[in-house]
């Protein structure tokens, strides 16, 4: 492995509540699952650095709430992101037409050259799924964005996803900014107010 270069990429997990966002996070960052996972209460912070190609990547992770009553919290993380997962649930249609509104509102007010990347979890219950594979490749190419079916139960794919977003993210010209290579993070937000859910 060749040395860190520095590289780290701010994340942020955007949708309703229920989808497995928390627990996408949770395999990716601990490789646990657990069924009995609470609601996150407004956000939750969590790192992990991964191998890639020569180097090493640090992801920051902001898993934001889903529940309506935090949704007004969401600009402040996905505004300093370089990165946004957007997560639907396969067995759930309606899931899926909320992760059109949270593109659109990225494209809105989310920063210009953000990376999107798309997951469809619970594909461990394809048995009932309601969201065609189809579908969702279609609307990922339209929009630019990375698409993979994911279970955070099965540990599917969800590597492959944050695999995928690190290879998308550009590294910063270490010259322009003097700073080893490591991605612009844009600007920080305050933590101040917020609790975190611990996943473990
Ligand atoms: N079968 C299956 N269940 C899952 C999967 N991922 C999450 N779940 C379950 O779905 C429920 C919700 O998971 P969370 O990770 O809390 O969902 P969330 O999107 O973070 O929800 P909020 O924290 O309220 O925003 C829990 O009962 C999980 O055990 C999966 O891949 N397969």
């Amino acid at each position: 492995m060749g040395k860190f270069e520095g590289n780290s990429a701010l994340l942020q997990i955007l949708q309703d509540t229920g989808v497995g966002k928390s627990s996408i996070v949770c395999r990716f960052v601990q490789d646990h699952f657990d069924h009995n996972i609470s609601p996150t209460i407004g956000a939750s912070f969590m790192t992990k650095t991964v191998p890639c190609g020569n180097e090493l990547h640090k992801f920051l992770i902001w898993d934001t709430a889903g529940q309506e009553r935090f949704h007004s919290l969401a600009p402040m993380y996905y505004r300093g992101s370089a990165a946004a997962v957007i997560v639907y649930d396969i067995t759930k249609q309606d899931s899926f037409h909320t992760l059109k509104k949270w593109v659109k509102e990225l494209k809105e007010h989310g920063p210009e050259n953000i990376v999107m990347a798309i997951a469809g979890n619970k594909c461990d219950l394809s048995d009932i799924r309601e969201v065609p594979i189809k579908d969702a490749k279609e609307y990922a190419e339209s929009i630019g964005a990375i698409v993979v079916e994911t279970s955070a139960k099965n540990a599917v794919n969800i590597e492959e996803l944050f695999q995928g977003i690190s290879r998308q993210i550009p590294p910063l010209d270490p010259h322009e900014n003097g700073n080893n290579g490591a991605i612009k993070l844009g600007k920080q937000t305050s933590q101040t107010g917020y609790k975190s859910k611990s996943v473990s």
